[in-house]
Parts: structure tokens; C-alpha cells; sequence
């Protein structure tokens, strides 16, 4: 076999735990073993006990407490002590020859968007460890049910993605309150029908455009059209559906994950790396690689992945 691991990220309460557990639940009743690793310091409970646990390590409350820093400077403090720690990790990470992670990532969304912090341990998965490697984006669908909160969740969604660069599935969690025709946002405005909320899954660029066009003013239409364009250039931009209370959601989106980490299988071995260039760096200076470097063999790989087959099929 090999050595797998999924990422399961997003933003605050949109579902990675519950879905951690419910990926867990319906992996055993296929007779397979999920182990869980929980990387959120400020995590209180969950309904599998984690098999490696970074509050082992260091908690957020602690940090809290010493260092005298808030929530969110108090999770990049934690961040940095592990990726200065890493011996913690392989000692962890020694007991789990051939198996299957499933990583609960905190909410903070600047983890994944302004940090070099993410993509430090991805890589060191990988290259130190071997890891094949998958992430999970999740965005409610309450929270992008409008043209504009799509641009917001997908523009969130695509920065993450570009900054972590690993294969990539886009999740549209919470589903089932969508087919329950629940009231959307805490605003109180009804949420749109299933049909209308699907389009958002593998949105139509031209009616993407239409719909921002009718709800802004005429001055923000090119903007809209730019932002548009942009999402459909990178052809990245696909949801998943998941209701997490599904079995048959859960097991549709674990196929899809096996199909991502098997793809890999396919890819040429990647070099490995000194280890003394993933220091971590967040004021963007001595980056791991040139970001348009970067981004460009991404796109490149994308495309190829995509004419060819190969983990194309997958949404990210
Ligand atoms: N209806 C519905 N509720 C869900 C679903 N998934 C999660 N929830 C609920 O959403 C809330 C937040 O879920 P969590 O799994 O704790 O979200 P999280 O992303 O881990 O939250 P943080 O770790 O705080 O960022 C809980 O009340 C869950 O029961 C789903 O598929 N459908
Ligand atoms: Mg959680």
C-alpha cells in the first residue's frame, strides 16, 4: 500500500469534524481503517479519539495564557512549535507504516491563505514521509448561496489552493439543508432552491456574469466579468456536494479521495528536499520556491492532469 493522508480544511463550523467522523464511521463499515489526527491546538472533542493529537503537543488555551496572545496569533504560535518540532511528529508518525490519515485541520482561514505554516507540513509529509496527499476545501452552502458570496467562498477556496498546492477537492458542505429548504443565511433571506444551489457546483460562467451583473451596480460589471473569468481560466472551480449525514455522500466523496491519493501513484517520485529550506517564513520573504514558479508548474501539471485523464476528473 502506501501512505496516505487527507487534509480536511476550510473555514470556522463548516463542518470538517463532523465529516472527519462521518468519513471514520463509513470507513469502518467497509472494513477499513481511518486513523484520525487532530491538528486544531483549541479542539475539545471529538467522537473518535485521535491517534495522533497535537494538543499532545501544545494547546491553544496554553498559549493563550503564556504568551499572552490572542486566538488566532495563539494558533500560528502553536503552527510554528510544531513545524520547530518536528521530531514530535515523526515519532508519531513512526507507528503508521501503510495507513490512511484523515487530518482535522483548525478554521482559521489565514492558516491556508497568508501562511506558509499549511504548506511547511505538507510538504514535509511528503517529502520526509512519503505521504500521498489530498486536501478538502469545505464551504457551507448557506454561505454561498448568492453570486457573491460565491466570488468571496471560491476566491477563498482558489488562494488556499494555490498557496497549498496538493490535489485538491472542493466541498460544498451541508448540503442537506439545502434539500430541506432551510432559511440560508442568518439574515433571514430564504435560500435558494436545490436546482438554483447545484448551479453552483460547476458554475456557468456566462450566467455567473448575468446574476452578479442584475445584483450590482453597472460600475462593478467589469470587475464581475474579470472575477468570472478568472475562476473559469483556472477551470478549477467545482464543488462536491456533501451532506455529512449521508452515508451514500460520505462514501461518493471517500471514492473521490481514493481516486486523488490513487492518481498519484501514477506521478514521477518527487525529489526530495534539504529540509532546512522549510523554515518557515510569514513575512513572505525567503519563500520555499518563486511563487510564479510555482504557480505556473501548477497550472501546467493541472492541464496536463486534465487532457490526460488522470486526477482531471477530480475537483479541484
Ligand atoms: N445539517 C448539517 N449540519 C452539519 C453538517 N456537517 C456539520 N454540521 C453541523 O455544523 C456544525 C459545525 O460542525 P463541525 O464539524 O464542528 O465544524 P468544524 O468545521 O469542525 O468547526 P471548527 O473546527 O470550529 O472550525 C455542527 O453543529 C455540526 O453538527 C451537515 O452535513 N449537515
Ligand atoms: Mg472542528
Amino acid at each position: 500500500m502506501g501512505r496516505y493522508a487527507v487534509l480536511v480544511s476550510g473555514p470556522a463550523g463548516s463542518g470538517k469534524s463532523t465529516l472527519c467522523s462521518a468519513l471514520i464511521a463509513h470507513a469502518n463499515t467497509l472494513g477499513r481503517t481511518i486513523h484520525l489526527v487532530n491538528l486544531d491546538p483549541a479542539a475539545e472533542r471529538f467522537s473518535y479519539t485521535p491517534s495522533i493529537d497535537v494538543r499532545e503537543l501544545i494547546t491553544l488555551e496554553d498559549v493563550m495564557d503564556e504568551m499572552k496572545l490572542g486566538p488566532n496569533g495563539g494558533l500560528v504560535y502553536c503552527f510554528e512549535y510544531l513545524l520547530e518540532n518536528l521530531d514530535w511528529l515523526d515519532e508519531q508518525l513512526g507507528g503508521f507504516e501503510d495507513d490512511y490519515l484523515i487530518i482535522d485541520c483548525p478554521g482559521q482561514i489565514e492558516l491556508y491563505t497568508h501562511t506558509a505554516l499549511l504548506q511547511g507540513l505538507l510538504t514535509y509529509l511528503s517529502v520526509s514521509h512519503s505521504f500521498r496527499l489530498c486536501q478538502l476545501y469545505l464551504l457551507e452552502s448557506h454561505f454561498v448561496d448568492e453570486v457573491s458570496k460565491f466570488f468571496a467562498g471560491t476566491l477563498s477556496a482558489m488562494s488556499a489552493m494555490i498557496n497549498l498546492e496538493v490535489p485538491w477537492i472542493n466541498v460544498m458542505s451541508k448540503m442537506d439543508l439545502v434539500e430541506r429548504g432551510e432559511t440560508a443565511s442568518r439574515l433571514g433571506r430564504g435560500l435558494r432552491g436545490k436546482r438554483e444551489m447545484e448551479r453552483y457546483l460547476d458554475p456557468d460562467p456566462l450566467l455567473l456574469t448575468e446574476e452578479a451583473n442584475a445584483s450590482t451596480n453597472p460600475r462593478f460589471h467589469s470587475l464581475n466579468q474579470s472575477l468570472v473569468q478568472l475562476i473559469d481560466d483556472f477551470a478549477m472551480i467545482n464543488f462536491m456536494p456533501l451532506d455529512a449525514t449521508s452515508e451514500d455522500s460520505v462514501g461518493a466523496l471517500l471514492s473521490h479521495i481514493d481516486h486523488a491519493m490513487q492518481s498519484q501513484e501514477d506521478e514521477e517520485p518527487k525529489e526530495p528536499r534539504d529540509m532546512d529550506k522549510f523554515e518557515v517564513d510569514e513575512g513572505g520573504g525567503d519563500e520555499l520556491e518563486d511563487d510564479e514558479t510555482r504557480m505556473e508548474a501548477m497550472l501546467e501539471r493541472e492541464m496536463e492532469r486534465r487532457a490526460g485523464g488522470g486526477i482531471g476528473d477530480v475537483e479541484i
